[in-house]
């Protein structure tokens, strides 16, 4: 049977980030090895070029699941028709720069592509939001796109939630796919609080094998949460391929669905759970099962726990503030 190509806009699609991502799209990594796919690469001007020549890269490779490449400046041309958004293209911090003009500048990205997704999107639309700050950058884009159901956007903690079951599986001598329902909170930056009192091991409680709270609090959670400082100090720039593959995973999971008895950690619209404010795309356990996440209900947050998110989210309520107040949302 035929399919028809699922169109695919990857925004700052000559970064680096694009350049290990967009290989594995057209592979069949993000949507399945039977999915056909055609990419929309949307650039700023002065990047179209360098998009042309990785454009120029995936042709000669011949993926049989490739079935076209555009390239854009324009956001309304790059998300016309569009059912999966991976905005990655962002504006960095720069030397000097203040948390202000940070969200400022972002603003002034993510909101027109809001907009763009809103008008032009096909009705399936689903958006994952990479560039950081990334939480923040999808509420300014979920805000922009009122005719889209708020939870077609989220935000990426994949990565933050791989780099967890990493450090964990290390610490216990065990293999990656023996850590099971690990969860990040939060915030995809510094306050995120990586969970593991829920998590499984070998079918045993991940904190209870680990016992050892001192490695939690001083080792585990400060590695994971700044592993991205980390990586640009020893590369001497952020961290690329493996961002590239917590996207593809996130977009996977989301329309593959997850395991039976397992979950995974996604930025999502949160509808209430964990006392987190209504609206805020914060980090939740979720689930996924046809083409939907859900946030899962009913653990017990202990206080170690409890303390954790709370700054996390606290720390999200303030950038949502700062945005609101400069009129971006
Ligand atoms: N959520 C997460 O876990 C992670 C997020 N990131 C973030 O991902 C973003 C991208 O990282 P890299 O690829 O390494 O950056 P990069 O600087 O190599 O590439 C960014 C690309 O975006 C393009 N761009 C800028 N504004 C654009 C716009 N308005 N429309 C379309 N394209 C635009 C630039 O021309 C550039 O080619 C950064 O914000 C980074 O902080 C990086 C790693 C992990
Ligand atoms: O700070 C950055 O740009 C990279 C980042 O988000 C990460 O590696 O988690």
């Amino acid at each position: 049977m035929t399919r028809t190509p699922v169109n695919v806009t990857v925004t700052g699609a000559a970064g680096q980030i694009g350049y290990a991502l967009l290989f594995r799209i057209a592979s069949g990594h993000l949507l399945g090895a039977d999915v056909p796919v055609k990419l929309r690469l949307l650039e700023i001007p002065q990047g179209v070029k360098a998009a042309e020549g990785t454009a120029m890269e995936l042709d000669d490779c011949a993926f049989p699941l490739l079935k076209g490449i555009d390239i854009f400046d324009d956001p309304n041309a790059a998300f016309a028709g569009a059912n999966v958004g991976l905005l990655v293209g962002a504006r960095p911090r720069t030397a000097g720069m203040e948390r202000g003009d940070l969200l400022s500048a972002n603003g002034g990205i993510f909101g027109p592509q809001g907009k763009a997704i809103n008008d032009n999107a096909a009705d399936d639309i689903r958006i994952l939001v990479v560039g950081n700050p990334a939480n923040t950058n999808a509420l300014i884009a979920q805000n922009h796109a009122p005719d889209v159901p708020a939870d077609r956007f989220t935000a990426m903690t994949r990565l933050d939630h791989n780099r967890a079951v990493a450090q964990l599986s290390k610490k216990l001598g065990v293999g990656v796919d023996d850590v099971k329902r690990l969860t990040i909170w939060g915030n995809h930056s510094a306050t995120q609080y990586p969970d593991i009192f829920h998590a499984e091991v070998a079918g045993k409680n991940a904190a209870e094998a680990v016992a050892d709270e001192k490695w939690l609090a001083e080792e585990f959670i400060p590695t994971v949460a700044k592993r991205g400082a980390a990586i640009i100090d020893a590369r001497g720039a952020s961290s690329a391929a493996s961002a590239a593959n917590a996207a593809i995973d996130h977009v996977f999971t989301w329309t593959n669905g997850t395991a039976e008895g397992d979950w995974t950690s996604a930025g999502v619209v949160s509808d209430g759970s964990y006392g987190v404010p209504e609206g805020l795309i914060s980090s939740f356990p979720v689930t996924a099962k046809n083409g939907k996440f859900e946030i899962v209900q009913g653990l017990d947050i202990n206080e170690f726990s409890r303390t954790r998110i709370d700054a996390s989210v606290q720390e999200l309520v303030e950038e949502r503030d700062a945005v609101k107040q400069l009129g971006l949302i």
